[in-house]
């Protein structure tokens, strides 16, 4: 889960940009009074300097590699440090219109360019082959790792987990967490409704409008809290009762929430907080990081002394052995080993399942048609809850399910209810990157019409947008920006379909965030008889380690005479 995911390749990109600036981006409307001269001056001054110092200079001239045809080149104005395409990247963060700005600028040079990012030869693609070729090759995925830039910067929140390790470190990481992963069980769906029931309860459904992505922010925390420490921080209720605000769990979420949006450098920080930082450092989050760090330090210090005494288990469980904390626990692991392992499948857990339900609730709120086709799917039910085993006996479930895999349900008109759509769409992780750790190439962005191999130096950064390539014209019709789950019918190829990436590094909490998705959707559509759109403003992206919407998701909610 990177919008970064981690650290997105667009931060990424800046970051030497902005981290010489700061993550303000108040600076660039001067940026237009510049003159293309000065900026060439400047430029040349800064890589003279940079020469110099020997440090940016890509390792390159591999014999072999020398053959392949130029890249498609990006028409830098300035040639040397590339500062144009740079702050055009900033000025389009700032404006909210990164997605749509790279979407565009790479529907023009086919799918994939080659550009200077102060000076480095630097990569941005949505060609699937690409992403296929660095995610999921066998031979070229060892080829790309995610890089020194997303580790530093992730390193205070993160230490060196799952999702900040390449190599030996992170195999260490996946095969420890894999296995608890994979599978969904009673115990999850337990808490899953668990915490719907305490959003259903919280939030006001008199017909005001509500914004749902703070309520499934805070859900997505409680539940993840719940899974991964077996303690809830349980902030959902509170988000509509400020009275009992600054409580433990809640100084944790603002923590949470302030430390990602700190480390991963995208903020709305002003010019004056930005010099004070420089000055003074980030107390801010330091304190967030304090907070963080003894939440987790004290749960993990009950629950092994709990563990090893063996006599009490958390409240809500029934068999010490599903709690993941405690597998952990038991294979011996050291305290600071699983405290990073927790945080980072917080992170996972969270945002991208956050910004999931949110953009389902978005486009649902839009379509009552769809939310009605979704009623008479599961009327079955009575208005019971499912169970886990349950879930499998309904097609469109099934399928939401079997998300990742080629495998459709018998009944293509349950297909059209399927939410993989709203993944297309709106994908958490929208934009990533990958550096190439060796002298390399892709598939595709050589030559003049940019379908020649491409050398990619040692160091590179490989910029993609999933979002942009989820909307592609020659894979999905020219409808791509359309929300038309029937398209589905006609279409089933994926190779431009990855939400959850693929390959070695796939997504782990795949089953856990569909089955949630699905369950959540049948336990509040059964709730709630109407949800109408309140929402003014059409969709804008809000990036941060995932992608959200700017202006929410605003509905108002009528509970279903039956739930009274
Ligand atoms: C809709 C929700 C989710 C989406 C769209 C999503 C997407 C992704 C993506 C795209 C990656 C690859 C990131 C990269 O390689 O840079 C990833 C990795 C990962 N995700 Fe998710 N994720 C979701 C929910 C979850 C949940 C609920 C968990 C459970 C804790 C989880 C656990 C992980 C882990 C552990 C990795 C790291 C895999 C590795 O590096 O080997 N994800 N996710």
């Amino acid at each position: 889960m990177d919008n970064s995911s981690l650290a997105s390749s667009a931060f990424v990109a800046l970051r030497p940009l902005t981290s010489s600036v700061g993550n303000n981006y108040e600076f660039l409307p001067s940026v237009n009074r510049l003159s293309s001269l000065s900026i060439f001056v400047i430029s040349l001054g800064i890589f003279l300097a940079l020469t110099k110092s020997k440090i940016w200079l890509n390792k390159t001239g591999s014999p072999a590699l020398s053959t392949y045809e130029k890249p498609l080149w990006y028409p830098h104005k300035d040639p040397i440090l590339g500062l144009d395409v740079l702050f055009d990247l900033a000025r389009a963060v700032y404006n909210h219109r990164f997605l749509e700005f790279t979407a565009e600028m790479i529907s023009r040079f086919n799918g994939t360019i080659t550009y200077l990012s102060l000076g480095r030869q630097a990569v941005y693609t949505v060609d699937p082959a690409n992403l296929h070729a660095m995610l999921s090759d066998r031979i070229r995925f060892k080829d790309f790792g995610h890089g020194p830039t997303r580790r530093q910067s992730l390193q205070p929140l993160f230490g060196s987990g799952i999702f900040n390790s390449d190599g030996a470190v992170w195999k260490k990481h996946r095969s420890t967490l894999r296995p608890m992963l994979s599978r969904v069980r009673t115990i999850e769906v337990d808490i899953f409704e668990s915490h719907l029931q305490s959003l259903m309860q919280s939030v006001p459904a008199d017909g005001s409008t509500v914004d749902l992505q703070p309520v499934f922010n805070a859900m997505a925390l409680d539940i993840s809290t719940h899974l991964f420490l077996g303690t809830s921080t349980n902030v959902l209720p509170y988000l509509f009762n400020s009275d009992l605000r600054g409580m433990r769990g809640q100084r944790f979420a603002t923590a949470f929430d302030y430390s990602q949006r700190a480390v991963s450098g995208i903020d709305d920080f002003s010019l004056s907080g930005l010099c004070w930082k420089l000055l003074f450092g980030d107390k801010k989050l330091d304190e967030s990081l304090q907070t963080i760090h003894s939440f987790i330090d004290e749960i993990i210090e009950q629950a092994s002394k709990n563990f090893l005494e063996e006599s009490r288990l958390p409240e809500f469980s029934d068999d010490k052995g599903q709690i993941f904390f405690y597998k952990l626990l038991g294979e011996g692991r050291s305290k600071e080993d699983i405290k990073h392992d927790i945080l980072n499948l917080l992170l996972a857990g969270k945002d991208s399942t956050a910004s999931f339900l949110a953009s389902i609730w978005y486009v649902l709120c839009q379509r009552p048609d769809v939310c009605d086709k979704i009623r008479a799917e599961i009327s079955p039910l009575q208005g019971q809850r499912p169970q886990l085993e349950d879930l499998s006996k309904f097609p469109y479930l099934r399928m939401v399910l079997q998300e990742g895999k080629l495998e459709f349900p018998t009944s293509l008109e349950k297909l059209i209810l399927r939410t993989p759509t709203v993944l297309r769409l709106y994908p958490p992780v929208a934009i990533n990157q990958r550096t190439a750790e060796v002298d390399t190439f892709l598939p595709h962005g050589g030559g003049a019409d940019g379908k020649s191999p491409l050398r990619v130096p040692r160091g590179a950064s490989v910029g993609y947008s999933v979002y942009a390539m989820h909307r592609l014209p020659e894979f999905f019709g020219e409808d791509a920006n359309e929300f038309r789950p029937e398209r589905w019918l006609e279409n089933r190829q994926k190779t431009a379909y990855m939400p959850f990436h693929a390959g070695p590094r796939t997504c782990l909490g795949q089953q856990l965030s569909m089955c949630l998705a699905t369950y959540s959707t049948i336990r509040l559509l059964q709730y709630y008889e109407r949800v109408e759109n309140r929402n003014e403003k059409p969709w804008q992206e809000k990036l941060g380690l995932n992608c959200t919407s700017r202006h929410g998701v605003k509905v108002a909610l009528v509970v279903s005479r039956h739930a009274r």
